[in-house]
């Protein structure tokens, strides 16, 4: 049996998660950390203030993070401090928490990080890579569209298609959004579209003359990126100790 702890267990992600890991049969879910107190299917959800008198108590294989960046160090460090594996799906990281994510990770635990777990999404990366070597000179456009809580833009998933460009193409110059005078040169154009319960879209739209290629995907329902996130979990746990992508999850 694969130890499940969720934190930002009371969020949307989380609970999607704890449904996953409840119905596994071969996943236990001993637990939960948010903010305040709770329950998670009827395992009790802690404040991240306790988090590691609760990892030490429940000793779960690995601890599921879909948070906040600045939470998701803290709770990453006190998985690394007590020897939990890691599945973080939380974005919005700036590169200073990515080298203290790191720090705390590398030849201490396993962690999957990524900016999404849907499978789709994996492959989206892929083909965008593939349009990018064959595209270069073609304009490119990244749109990405999220319900209106979404905190953090543009969203991680986005951010992950802007390196994958980069690595393609070289750094370019990322213009967000256009007002006034914006004359069009050789920059990559960045828009985030936010409003109502949008689950996720993210469209790469590569301009030539005479013609458009757009590679987009769209998710419909949570349960894609929750069942990414599990699926990661149950491959993570007795990895050596350091960061995977989730293609390394699925094999890419
Ligand atoms: N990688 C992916 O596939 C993927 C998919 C969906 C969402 N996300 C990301 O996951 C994160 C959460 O998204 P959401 O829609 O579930 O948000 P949400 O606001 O519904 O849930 C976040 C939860 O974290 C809790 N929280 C805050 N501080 C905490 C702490 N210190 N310890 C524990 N819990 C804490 C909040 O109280 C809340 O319940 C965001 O960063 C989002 O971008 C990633
Ligand atoms: O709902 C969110 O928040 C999502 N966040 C991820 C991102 O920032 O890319 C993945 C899609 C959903």
């Amino acid at each position: 049996m694969v130890k499940v702890v969720v934190s930002g267990a009371l969020g949307r992600m989380g609970t999607n998660i704890g449904r996953i890991v409840d119905e596994a049969p071969d996943m236990e879910l001993v637990g939960g950390i948010d903010i305040r107190e709770g329950t998670l299917f009827g395992t009790e959800v802690v404040p991240a203030g306790k988090i590691d008198a609760f990892l030490n108590e429940k000793k779960p294989d690995v601890l599921i993070d879909f948070t906040v960046a600045a939470a998701a160090v803290e709770n990453i460090k006190a998985a690394a401090r007590n020897d939990v594996a890691l599945v973080v799906g939380t974005t919005g990281f700036s590169p200073e928490q990515r080298t203290t994510i790191a720090s705390a990770v590398e030849g201490t635990v396993p962690a999957v990080i990524s900016s999404n777990f849907s499978v789709g999404v994996n492959i989206f990366w892929k083909l965008v890579r593939e349009a990018a070597r064959e595209l270069g000179d073609y304009d490119i456009e990244v749109t990405e569209a999220h319900h209106r809580y979404k905190k953090d833009a543009p969203s991680g998933t986005a951010k992950t298609i802007l390196e994958i460009l980069d690595q393609e193409l070289g750094s370019r110059e990322k213009v967000y959004g256009r007002v006034g005078e914006a004359e069009r040169k050789g920059e990559i154009g960045v828009h985030v579209v936010r409003g109502g319960d949008i689950v996720g879209d993210h469209s790469v739209l590569f301009a030539g003359n005479f013609e458009c290629i757009e590679v987009s995907h769209r998710a419909y329902d949570r349960a894609v990126f929750a069942q990414g996130a599990v699926r990661a979990a149950r491959w993570v746990v007795g990895r050596e100790p350091r960061i995977y992508s989730m293609q390394d999850v699925l094999g890419l």
